[in-house]
């Protein structure tokens, strides 16, 4: 298990912000988290890291209790920028994070470069712009290569090839096998990403709720629609029809094979399928419709 969070509760004086978070995470995946301000995300990330303490429930990471000292090898947290040292340089920092955790200061310049700040690595962060914080806080969480990497909000800051290159580490870390949770408020960005996306509304996360959402949409070319569309009837499969040829339909990757199915077991033949993505920002406008309307 990579991440288990149970019944996780965490109040402030009396004001319930995680009500009662559970998770499981058992392979490695890229997962979004997104909610609107003061929905409770940094909070969690914050009680997973053991930054903060929670009144109820319990978190293991790595199959070890999330307070466990070792963990700190394994995972990375990269959080606002304020934790940086304007005196310091990027090259301190990351000497910093090498000495406590272990790592061969030769490693530095491989990783700033590889974030695509190595013309800066000297100077000092009083002088670095937003977008420069990021690559070195980028940077720093990266170096040790962690099974698991938490995120809040990374792309502040970031131009577009910023974050272009944050994409392309973030993707050849979970294919080498790196859990990735990031919470941003960057719906375009998220999508590039990943299709597992947490909602957090009100301290409680929404995941239940999306299965009720489609997550990509299909639309298949068949040889004769109108036998096609009398087969489907019969077996109560919903579809749309968008044109001549070609049926939508909105399902999870399971029951798509049922549509295909129903449609071999009746010779009828599909001479093509487009997948259309769902976007974060249409399932974040139907779990949010209210607050959006108002
Ligand atoms: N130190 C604190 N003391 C009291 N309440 C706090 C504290 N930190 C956060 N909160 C409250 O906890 C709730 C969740 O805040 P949190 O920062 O986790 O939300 P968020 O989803 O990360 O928001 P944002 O998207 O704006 O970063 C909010 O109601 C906030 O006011």
């Amino acid at each position: 298990m990579i991440v288990e969070v149970n019944n996780l509760k965490k109040r402030y004086k009396k004001q319930l912000v995680l009500k009662g978070i559970n998770i499981k995470v058992d392979s490695p995946e890229i997962i979004a988290l997104v909610g609107p301000n003061g929905s409770g995300k940094t909070t969690l990330l914050n009680c997973m890291t053991n930054l903060l303490s929670f009144q109820e429930g319990d978190v293991k990471v790595l199959g070890k209790k999330h307070t466990d000292a070792n963990l700190f090898y394994d995972v990375s947290y990269l959080q606002d920028n304020r934790i940086l040292y304007g005196n310091l340089t990027g090259y301190d920092h990351l000497k910093f994070v090498c000495s406590v955790q272990k790592i061969a200061v030769s490693k530095i310049k491989e990783v700033a470069t590889r974030v695509g700040m190595e013309t800066y690595l000297r100077k000092r962060v009083r002088n670095y712009s937003l977008g420069m914080k990021q690559h070195l806080l980028l940077a720093m969480v990266i170096i040790n290569e962690p099974k698991l990497l938490l995120m809040d909000e990374p792309l502040n800051g970031l131009d577009p090839t910023s974050a272009l290159n944050m994409r392309k580490i973030l993707l050849e870390l979970y294919k080498d096998g790196t859990t990735i949770i990031v919470s941003s408020h960057n719906l375009d960005e998220i999508d590039r990403l990943t299709n597992t996306i947490y909602f957090m509304k009100d301290g409680a996360l929404l995941k239940e709720s999306l299965q009720d959402i489609a997550k990509k949409k299909y639309l298949i070319t068949v040889n004769d629609i109108e036998k096609a569309k009398k087969v489907l009837n019969d077996k109560d499969i919903s579809y749309s029809i968008t044109d001549q040829y070609q049926l939508g339909f909105e399902e999870t990757d399971t029951e798509l094979q049922c549509f295909i199915d129903c449609l071999n077991d009746n010779s009828i033949m599909i001479t093509d399928i487009e997948v259309q993505k769902v976007g974060a920002e249409k399932r974040y406008r139907e779990l949010f419709e209210e607050e959006l309307s108002s």
